[in-house]
């Protein structure tokens, strides 16, 4: 698979101290997996969590989804062992919440630079503290980042917004992740919906964040899955044009032109460009859901 295009449509929390759902999201349609053990998990099962999780990780059995794990921040009691105990099962990537600044990154850059086990482990940031949104850039930009997550209950807290449909309090938060996973590109994925029954909202807000330029949605439950998924992917539509940009820029390159017309609209090379990355993010999905 294409890596640039790699989807990232439905990215599922799921909570490392419930087996049942550990189990289910085996079966499950998502694009990655999250496994947590910071806030699903309440204090007192940590500890079980942890174990259980190391468990699941070494056993395996989840195909193609990309796996990240959320452990506890360093700075609190249970994060050292938390990256103890997932360690050893080679963990594709790790995410850190609540982070403020890069050098929150590096520290945890830094103990998986000292373990043969973690050499190729990505890390994700969850941004989520108004520090955090203010020091985007240089987080997204820190040693081994992959993605940006957007912690949107935990912003709306420490901003002490409301929610509301538009979520126009926290635009410039959602748009400064954006601009600073862009600018390092890397992924951005978007927060979760907290009310799992409501698909028509979930939805709503699924657009939202995909005309912003999201790359996915975190999600709370499996009910939520089908929604992103169709909302991130390439509609045919847009497949379709996709194939009739290239195609007519090609014909008017062969005619010694750069630029071309299609459906009254002018196509130029960046837009063959995106063309091109709508493509290959379609191909990416087939296979991944052919595998
Ligand atoms: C919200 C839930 C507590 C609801 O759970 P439950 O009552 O068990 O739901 P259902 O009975 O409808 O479940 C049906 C089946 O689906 C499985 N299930 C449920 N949730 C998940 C899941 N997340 N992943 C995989 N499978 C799941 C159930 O086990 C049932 O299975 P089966 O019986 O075999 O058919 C629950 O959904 C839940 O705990 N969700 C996750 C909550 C969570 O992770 N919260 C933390 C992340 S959000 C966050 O922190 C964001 C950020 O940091 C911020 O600040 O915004
Ligand atoms: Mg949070």
């Amino acid at each position: 698979m294409d890596h640039a295009a790699r989807p990232w449509r439905s990215v599922l929390y799921i909570p490392g101290s419930n087996p049942r759902a550990l189990e289910k999201a085996k079966t499950l349609p998502v694009d990655a997996i999250i496994f947590d053990l910071e806030d699903a998990v309440a204090p007192d099962e940590k500890a079980n969590a942890r174990d259980l999780l190391a468990q699941t990780l070494a056993e395996g059995g989840y195909g193609p989804r990309a796996q990240l794990v959320r452990i506890n921040a360093l700075d609190t009691e249970w994060g050292e062992a938390d990256l103890d105990a997932v360690a050893a099962a080679r963990p594709q990537a790790i995410l850190l919440p609540k982070v403020d600044r890069d050098a929150d990154v590096e520290a945890l850059a830094d103990r998986l630079e000292a373990r043969a086990e973690t050499a190729q482990t990505r890390i994700w940031a969850m941004m989520e503290t108004c520090e955090g949104i203010l020091n985007a850039v240089t987080i997204a930009r820190a040693p081994r980042m992959q993605g940006l997550v957007l912690g949107t209950n935990d912003l709306a807290k420490e901003l002490r917004c409301g929610f509301r449909a538009d979520r126009l309090p926290m635009m410039m938060a959602l748009q400064t992740c954006l601009l600073a996973a862009r600018a390092a590109g890397i992924a951005c994925v978007d927060g979760v919906y907290n009310a799992f029954k409501d698909e028509d909202g979930l939805r709503d807000e699924c657009r939202q964040g995909r005309a912003l330029g999201m790359d996915g949605k975190t999600l709370i439950h499996p009910a939520q899955v089908d929604v992103a998924n169709a909302c991130f992917a390439p509609t045919e539509a847009e497949v379709d044009l996709s194939r009739r940009q290239i195609a007519a820029f090609e014909e008017a390159q062969a005619k010694g032109r750069g630029v071309a017309v299609l459906d009254g609209k002018i196509v130029e090379n960046l837009h063959v460009e995106t063309a091109r990355a709508t493509l290959a993010k379609a191909q990416a999905i087939w296979e991944l859901e052919s595998t």
